[in-house]
């Protein structure tokens, strides 16, 4: 056997996938055939939820009764609301609140004690269930946190204006609803990024979804995966605050060693193409505001970015200012990323156990010699 050892799994190939593909050297990401542009430009979050765990895009009927169904689930029990609400109050770590408020969700959902955990239409059944509460679930949290009474979800709203009238307890205007919609169908998938491969792994041992979407959400936090979303924004406001020049604290963070969040990924080697159309509707956002200061500070950092360490600006980099002016508190920015990725870890758990078999790589061994270790008894040590 071969002992080539690829330190992060980089390049390696695990599993055959339809659902999404990028091509690092251009920028490209694809959905199911499907170019992200064309994606997000035209479809809605709900279409590409189909797409990804139904295989096609729903025709008009098939979206009616899809939307009705997911608006359906988005009610949360009491139990789980009541340890959102212990969670809330106690100021713990959103990311950390919401891993504790899916994992809790199987509490109430009779399917995975006796579910067969190869068996499609139940996971997709849990997987629904679980994307449509993970917004009420964050809202609410949120509200609580910040010393609000959460307000129940609307089923007449899409999911991602009802989100926003959760988190806000007002209806979103166009503009907003349509820059959430278009974030969420932008984060749906990304082929076996750190939270989806959590995910499968989860999965291949045929455990339930819960305990996968669980792992995911633990694997999603670190800051080197979605949880640089957040640090960007704080980045920018460190830099805003100190009225520093944005391109004097690039380059001091570099010349210190720093790695700058937002910046870098395993698979682009030039643009991420979502961070293309974040930052446009970054500059939007920023236009209507008539302040363009959040949307400039982040074209310097990128443009130094590219001239000294030739990195591009990944997904997280514009999502953050995008947020940040859509009024979205900084620490429920990682949660926001789940609410959408959460789609692609249960069609990625879906697909992987259809033909499923257990995740276990090996390590190469580097400790001692056993040949040159004795066993020393306790009362001799
Ligand atoms: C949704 C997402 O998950 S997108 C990624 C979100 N994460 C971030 O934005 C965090 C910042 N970025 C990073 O830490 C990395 O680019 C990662 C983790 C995304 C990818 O990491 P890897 O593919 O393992 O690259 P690796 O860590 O080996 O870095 C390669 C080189 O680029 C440098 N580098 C990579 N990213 C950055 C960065 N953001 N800032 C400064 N230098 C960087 C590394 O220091 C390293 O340089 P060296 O060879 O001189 O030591
Ligand atoms: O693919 C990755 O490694 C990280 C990423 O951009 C994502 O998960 O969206």
């Amino acid at each position: 056997m071969s002992d080539d050892l690829k330190k992060g799994l980089e390049g390696v190939l695990v599993a055959e996938s339809d659902l999404s593909v990028i091509d690092g050297d251009v920028g490209k990401l694809v959905y199911r055939g499907y170019t992200i542009e064309d994606l997000a430009n035209g479809a809605s979050y709900e279409e590409v939820l189909y797409l990804l765990w139904h295989g096609h895009l729903p025709n008009a009927g098939e979206l009616a009764e899809f939307e009705s169904e997911m608006a359906a689930e988005r009610e949360v029990d009491d139990g789980v609301m009541a340890t959102v609400r212990e969670l809330a109050e106690a100021d713990e770590e959103p990311m950390a609140a919401l891993r504790t408020a899916v994992s809790m969700l199987s509490a109430y959902d009779p399917a995975p004690a006796e579910a067969d955990p190869t068996d499609e239409t139940v996971n997709l059944a849990m997987g629904r269930r679980i994307t449509a509460k993970i917004p009420t679930i964050v809202a609410a949290f949120t509200r609580i946190r910040d010393g609000e009474d959460p307000v129940e979800p609307r089923e007449d709203l899409d999911h991602a204006e009802n989100f926003l009238y959760m988190l806000n307890g007002e209806e979103p205007d166009d503009v907003l609803a349509d820059v959430f919609d278009q974030a969420l169908v932008l984060h749906a998938d990304h082929g076996l990024n750190a939270s989806t491969f959590a995910a499968m792994v989860t999965a291949s041992t045929l455990s339930d979804v819960y305990s996968s979407v669980t792992s995911a959400i633990g694997t999603l936090a670190g800051p080197l995966h979605g949880g640089a979303n957040q640090d960007v924004m704080e980045m920018l406001k460190e830099v805003d605050d100190a009225d520093q020049d944005p391109l004097d604290w690039v380059k001091d963070a570099l010349a210190e060693g720093r790695r700058v969040s937002g910046f870098g990924h395993r698979v682009y080697n030039v643009k991420d193409p979502r961070a293309k159309i974040l930052g446009e509707r970054s500059k939007e956002l920023g236009e209507a505001a008539g302040s363009l200061k959040w949307y400039e500070m982040s074209t310097t950092i990128e443009e130094y970015m590219a001239e000294e360490k030739g990195l591009a600006p990944n997904v997280d980099f514009y999502s953050a200012s995008t947020y940040y002016q859509m009024g979205i508190p900084i620490d429920i920015y990682t949660p926001i990323f789940a609410m959408s990725r959460v789609g692609g870890w249960v069609a990625h758990v879906i697909e992987y156990t259809e033909d499923n078999r257990l995740i276990r790589p090996r390590a190469r061994y580097t400790g001692p010699d056993p040949d040159e270790t004795t066993f020393v008894p306790l009362d001799e040590r």
